[in-house]
């Protein structure tokens, strides 16, 4: 991170890390836009200026100390604390809503002035959302619904769209739809476009998150595209992965998508969140997110209502990381079970 700048999270800026930043304004969601295929055409992405400049963020000066603190509390804010396997039970969710309701330990909290912090998110699969839901109430802390045949959305269509339709009635507030990668493969933009405005329409109020599985999609052009039309079909959020590909999260594809927020908000006045899922589970990789978004957006993408991380085990180290600053000593990992 970059220390010739200020840095510091907006809570230490503020003169304390008791007050956690807040959103000013209310966001309105996404409408969305017509489908501009020459604008789709034209978007280009110079690969190898992208990975240079990703190659250089994990390098920077890192923050230290109390602002190191600050920024790992602002991550745990901004993560969707997920369990997404085969294997999920009643009792392993309600675990992780406990973590979500009190993700960092209370002394540790305490001494930190941020009690009250939590996670920005469950998620989970459909199946799961009413445990979610109940195991949350009493809190502002939304659940998120993995859908659409998560992870490879090859269901027959019509079940896509019903399954959205089901966890939104069961109390999912936010639904991570995946896209089909053959539209995008095919340079078939009419249709990913078709099939993300009847999600989005689906979802009603339900926020909606694009998976777009980047890692299945050949080339950061055609990342940069499917981002795009994404965004012109009305996604609330683009999000990198569904954690299950073979690559997940990297810093060349969020740039690559940060990018495409950027071109859509230039364009249309409209912001639209972001989400690195799948393979952050380091405190230290957390702050490199951060730094980007401050970098390549500003301070605005720093608050759930735009960014968010989707992870299953980050939240354990960057813990740790607030223990040995509170404490001095480093505790085994062991010790921060998830669920
Ligand atoms: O959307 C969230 C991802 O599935 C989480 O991936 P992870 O288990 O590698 O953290």
């Amino acid at each position: 991170m970059d220390t010739t700048h200020d840095t510091r999270a907006p809570a230490a800026q503020n003169g304390g890390q008791s007050q956690l930043p807040q959103v000013q304004e209310h966001l309105p969601r996404n409408p969305g836009m017509p489908l501009d295929v020459d604008w789709v055409a034209s978007v280009q992405a110079n690969t190898s200026a992208i990975e240079r400049r990703a190659a250089t963020l994990p390098g920077r000066r890192s923050v230290k100390k109390e602002f190191q603190a600050a920024w790992l509390c602002k991550a745990v804010s901004l993560i969707d604390l997920t369990t997404l396997a085969g294997d999920d039970t009643d009792g392993r969710v309600r675990r992780l809503c406990a973590k979500a309701r009190q993700p960092v330990s209370p002394q540790i909290l305490a001494a930190l002035g941020m009690e009250g912090l939590t996670t920005g998110a469950v998620c989970v699969y459909h199946d799961m959302v009413e445990t979610a839901v109940d195991a949350l109430k009493g809190t502002n802390i939304p659940v998120a619904a993995v859908s659409t045949g998560f992870p490879a959305g090859l269901s027959p269509f019509r079940l896509r769209i019903a399954e959205i339709g089901e966890s939104v009635s069961a109390g999912a507030a936010e639904i991570d739809i995946v896209i089909s990668r053959r539209h995008v493969l095919t340079q078939n933009w009419q249709a990913l476009y078709d099939e993300m405005a009847e999600m989005r329409a689906a979802c009603g109020d339900a926020h909606v998150k694009a998976i777009l599985a980047t890692g299945e999609l050949g080339t950061l052009r055609n990342v940069a595209r499917a981002s795009l039309v994404c965004m012109m079909a009305g996604a609330d959020f683009i999000k990198t992965s569904t954690g299950k590909e073979g690559v997940n999260a990297t810093l060349p594809v969020s740039l690559t998508m940060i990018r495409a927020i950027r071109a859509y908000e230039a364009r249309t006045g409209v912001k639209v969140g972001y989400k690195p899922a799948g393979g952050i589970s380091k405190a230290k990789d957390s702050l490199t997110y951060l730094a980007l978004m401050k970098d390549e957006l500003g301070d605005r993408w720093l608050q759930p209502d735009l960014f968010r991380f989707g992870a299953s085990s980050l939240l354990g180290d960057i813990e740790r990381q607030l223990e040995h600053y509170v404490t001095g000593a480093y505790s085994a990992s062991w010790r921060h079970g998830m669920a």
